[in-house]
């Protein structure tokens, strides 16, 4: 049986997880960490990492980046590792993060589905293909009307594949209003939409002269994400420290 800490056990992914392990014999939460209080819980939910002692395997965070050397120390202290799935982090929590991940396993995806992880390797292959060509990219991302962080992880995760392709020479732009000259060869442009209860929409677009090639993922429910972050909390218990995608654990 896996145990797993849950941080963010009462937004929407947190009760997404929740509900799927609840039919789940090999894996189970044993705490949660929130801010945010329910009477609901069938477990333990703390609204800090200081207040916790319960014994885990590993913590899924599906939370928001505040607060993230808490988490860290924890884990670290427990020699446990994180599945982290939030998004939005700073440069410096990025720091943090791969400070931490010499110490303990974390597992690192902004978006956990098996779709998106494969739109990472697919992008890279067309980029190669087309940016000599000529090939404007451009992503577009939608989500729902609470989502905090824009762009999304997703989106910037796709461009950091795309760029990653480009030798890293491309710059990101998120938006044009103040812009009055054309469209530079050496750019992604970044766009975000919310609205409504739109699940997820990744839409990468490569635009040449007189055609265009569109590689888009739609996310038509959060299960998706929750199922991955699952695998994931069941994949990472007895891995060395490090740093590891979704790709680590779907191959
Ligand atoms: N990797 C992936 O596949 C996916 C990643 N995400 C990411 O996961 C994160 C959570 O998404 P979602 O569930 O929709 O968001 P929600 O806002 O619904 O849930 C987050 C929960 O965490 C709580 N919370 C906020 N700050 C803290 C903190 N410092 N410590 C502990 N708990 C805290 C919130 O409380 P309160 O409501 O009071 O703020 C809320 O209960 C986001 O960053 C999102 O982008 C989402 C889906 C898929
Ligand atoms: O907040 C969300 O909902 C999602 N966030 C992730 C992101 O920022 O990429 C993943 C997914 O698209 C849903």
């Amino acid at each position: 049986m896996i145990n797993i800490i849950l941080r963010g056990c009462n937004g929407r992914m947190g009760r997404e997880i929740t509900g799927l392990l609840e039919e789940d014999d090999t894996a189970a939460i044993v705490a949660g960490i929130d801010i945010s209080i329910s009477s609901d819980n069938k477990f333990p939910v703390f609204y800090s990492f200081k207040q916790c002692n319960i014994p885990a395997d590993v913590i899924i965070d599906f939370s928001s980046p505040v607060n993230v050397r808490e988490m860290l120390d924890f884990a670290i202290d427990r020699g446990i590792g994180i599945v982290l799935c939030t998004t939005g982090f700073s440069k410096e929590d990025q720091r943090l993060i791969e400070e931490a991940s010499k110490l303990i396993p974390i597992l690192k995806s902004a978006n956990m589905s098996m779709g998106i992880n494969l739109i990472l390797k697919l992008v890279k292959e067309a980029t190669k293909a087309l940016s000599d060509a000529g090939f404007d990219i451009e992503i577009i991302e939608k989500h729902h009307n609470k989502k905090v962080d824009a762009p999304s992880g997703t989106a910037l995760a796709i461009a950091d594949a795309i760029n990653d392709a480009l030798d890293n020479q491309y710059e990101y732009v998120y938006d044009r209003t103040n812009i009055r000259a054309p469209r530079q060869k050496k750019e992604i442009g970044i766009s975000a939409v919310r609205g409504g209860t739109i699940v997820g929409e990744h839409d990468v677009i490569f635009a040449g002269s007189d055609e265009v090639i569109e590689i888009k993922h739609t996310a038509y429910s959060k299960a998706i994400f929750a199922k991955g972050a699952i695998q994931a909390a069941k994949f990472l218990p007895g891995k060395p420290a490090g740093i590891y995608t979704m790709n680590d654990v779907i191959g």
